[in-house]
């Protein structure tokens, strides 16, 4: 079965502008793009009547799905102190069910909200993978690394096994931060990253006292640090955070290998600071936007990330002219999807994924839009409250309240036992 979406308006972050016509998807991509796609027996069509937008799904590069079990725990608290005192101890009880459940909980969340993609680093990421395939979502998998211990390089492996094949799982290799993963460490992990051809995701310059440790312990800048571990030669450096980045330092980090993932919602409620965010984009670095886990946000939602990264730096660098509506949708969607390492993802073109998110444009807050400045309204006015249908690979995997995966229901409830124990 074919799928047709009529009378759509249609917008990603390469077009000049809006446009109005149809799309048509077959298998799990987009076919033809016109305005009067003919109809056929073999086509399922859904005639949006020019109500509905449709964008390339929203990605969230950096989370910890799972941790939407730990929402609420350890409040107001800076990052050092949080993950040590709180946070840590209750990831501890949590048991390979646990994390399928609670990243049942986070799918629930993003699918509804236009989230196609996520980048996940924690334990247990067979789980978190086996989650994501039930809610048909795309997802590029690390298992969080801390310390040297030989059996984190072999859960690796196995992982990097495990989903083989799997067209809508990347395994990327998750070394947790310089603070926790010894140089050496990083050394061998980005070697291993070359080998397999796979792409490295860590936490990178999110707290000001990172730059001193690096200092002290290596006597190296962080950009030492990133080029003496091979962190700018492996395939994708997935680099969460990097609030704190120098001005000259910037330019160093303008590698294709380099994908910045901006988390600015965590970064101000762990009072980690503003990323120079201009710097990157006038330095051409590829900036993706991601929510973080949801201890720290504590929200799931991409669009949210959108609008702060479009304000917060506008309103810091006394600029509205900077970091526009435009690279904000190219942030979350397509540059989200090479940090990813997903290839033909992120547009709405002919031959690429059908990733897509469809909005109401019935709502309100939408009276006013023509094709110039539906991107400002997506952004500005509009919220994950619009989406009203989430395709992945063209499947449908949230429509009209409804999930792909049957027991999306009992999620809710299984979340809470888990939650329950993990608090008791
Ligand atoms: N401790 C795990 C491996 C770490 S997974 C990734 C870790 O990142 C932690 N985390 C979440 N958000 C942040 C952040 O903003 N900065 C640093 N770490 C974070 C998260 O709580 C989790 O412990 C094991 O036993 O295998
Ligand atoms: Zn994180």
């Amino acid at each position: 079965m074919r799928t047709l979406l009529r009378r759509v308006y249609y917008v990603d972050a390469f077009m000049e502008e809006a446009k109005r016509g149809d799309i048509l998807i077959d298998g799990d991509s987009i076919v033809e793009i016109g305005e009067e796609i003919p109809i056929s027996e073999d086509m399922e069509v859904l005639d949006c009547k020019f109500k509905k937008a449709v964008i390339p799904g929203l990605v969230n590069a950096h989370t910890h799905a799972a941790m939407t079990l730990l929402r609420g725990l350890g409040e107001e608290r800076p990052l050092k102190e949080w993950l040590e005192e709180k946070i840590w101890q209750v990831e501890a009880k949590l048991t390979p069910e646990d994390i399928y459940w609670g990243t049942s909980l986070a799918l629930l969340e993003m699918t509804s909200m236009g989230v196609t993609a996520f980048a996940d680093m924690y334990f247990e990421m067979e789980e978190v993978g086996s989650a994501a395939q039930q809610f048909g979502a795309r997802c590029a998998l690390a298992k969080g690394i801390i310390g040297t211990d030989e059996s984190n390089v072999e859960k690796t492996l196995s992982l990097i096994d495990h989903f083989k094949g799997q067209e809508l799982v990347n395994v990327q290799i998750g070394p947790h931060a310089p603070y926790t993963v010894p140089a050496e460490m990083y050394k061998r992990l980005c070697d291993l990253a070359l080998d397999k051809g796979v792409g490295v995701h860590t936490h990178f310059m999110e707290a000001p006292w990172e730059r001193g440790f690096l200092m002290e312990k290596y006597g190296m800048t962080p950009v030492d640090f990133l080029e003496n571990s091979g962190l700018l030669s492996v395939p994708v450096a997935l680099l969460a955070h990097c609030v704190w980045m120098e001005e000259e330092e910037i330019e160093k980090m303008s590698c294709p290998s380099v994908q910045v993932a901006h988390n600015p919602s965590s970064n101000l409620k762990l009072g980690s600071g503003i990323a120079p965010l201009r710097g990157y984009l006038d330095r051409g670095v590829t900036v993706s936007l991601g929510t973080d886990g949801a201890a720290s946000n504590n929200r799931l939602d991409v669009w949210e990330e959108m609008r702060l990264a479009a304000l917060l730096h506008k309103g810091k660098e006394l600029d509205p002219t900077c970091c526009k509506a435009k690279e904000v949708l190219k942030m979350a969607t397509f540059n989200g999807a090479r940090a990813l390492g997903f290839d033909k993802v992120g547009r709405i073109e002919r031959s690429w994924k059908a990733d897509l998110a469809m909005i109401d444009l019935d709502k309100p807050h939408y009276v006013g839009f023509d094709c110039a400045n539906l991107v400002h309204y997506l952004v500005y006015a509009g919220s994950s409250a619009d989406v009203v249908g989430t395709m992945v690979n063209g499947v449908w995997v949230y429509y009209h309240g409804n999930y792909k995966y049957k027991e999306a229901e009992f999620v809710r409830e299984r979340a809470q036992k888990s939650r329950e124990r993990i608090c008791s």
